[in-house]
């Protein structure tokens, strides 16, 4: 068997997916989730794991600097890579749902230009567009839920898990937009030349999804 390089999105996706991976058998000697380090090889050489920040693990796929991935469907979505990389699981976890949110009890006049705070202009702008509502777009980086509480927007476009962030910055949904969870893509030449061992990732992955996705 050849290594199979992964690029995991840092963050939520990285900790459940390295923990399913120990708990399936793979040792990674240096791996800790404090550690700063951002590559970490598996001591059977089966694996070997690249840490990327979420919009870049398509890239690493798309040029075949890692065999495959695991990402957000909100970022592929929003970074528009669907082309050059080939989708091959839902995992079934960091599984979210992308809402339209405003201040509880406080519609914005709708006849007017409205402002939408958001980390996903792509979604928010093809959403409003369909819906025919003219907006102004200010892209931010986190703690999105701050903007309409501080003037800066009418509404916000982010993801929703439990909505516990909405409830305690006195924010509602007022619609939901789409379903999230983690995929993973792979790099199509790597698709060929690894297949077996691409193949045993994901009946890994399988048996945690099956088990339910919970750690
Ligand atoms: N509250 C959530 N519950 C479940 N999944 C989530 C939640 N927030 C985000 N996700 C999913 O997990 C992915 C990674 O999110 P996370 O917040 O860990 O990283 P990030 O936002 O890229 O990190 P940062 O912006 O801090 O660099 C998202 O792209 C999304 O698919
Ligand atoms: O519905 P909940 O379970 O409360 O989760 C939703 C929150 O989680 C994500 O933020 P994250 O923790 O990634 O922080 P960020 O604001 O820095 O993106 C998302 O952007 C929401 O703010």
């Amino acid at each position: 068997m050849m290594t199979l390089h992964i690029a995991l999105a840092k963050g939520r996706i990285h900790k459940q997916v390295m923990a399913y991976l120990q708990e399936s058998g793979y040792d990674f000697p240096t791996y800790s989730e404090e550690s700063r380090k951002l590559i970490f090889a598996d001591r059977s050489g089966q694996l070997k794991v690249t840490l990327v920040k979420s919009p870049d693990v398509a890239v690493y796929v798309e040029r075949g600097a890692t065999d495959i991935g695991i990402v957000g469907k909100d970022v592929l979505v929003e970074e528009c890579f669907c082309a050059d990389v080939y989708e091959i699981a839902d995992l079934n976890i960091g599984r979210c749902r992308m809402a339209v949110a405003g201040v509880a009890g406080n519609e914005p006049e709708l006849t007017k230009r409205l402002t939408i705070g958001t980390k996903y202009p792509r979604i928010a702008r093809q959403y409003f567009e369909k819906n025919h509502y003219s907006v102004d777009i200010v892209k931010l980086n986190g703690s999105v839920e701050l903007a309409p509480l501080v003037g800066l927007a009418d509404l916000i476009v982010d993801l929703v898990e439990t909505g516990s962030t909405l409830k305690a910055n006195g924010l509602e949904v007022r619609d939901y937009i789409m379903d999230f969870s983690a995929r993973m893509i792979c790099n199509p030449v790597a698709f060929k030349l690894k297949k077996r061992e691409i193949e045993a990732i994901c009946s890994v992955m399988e048996k945690r999804k099956a088990a339910g996705g919970k750690r």
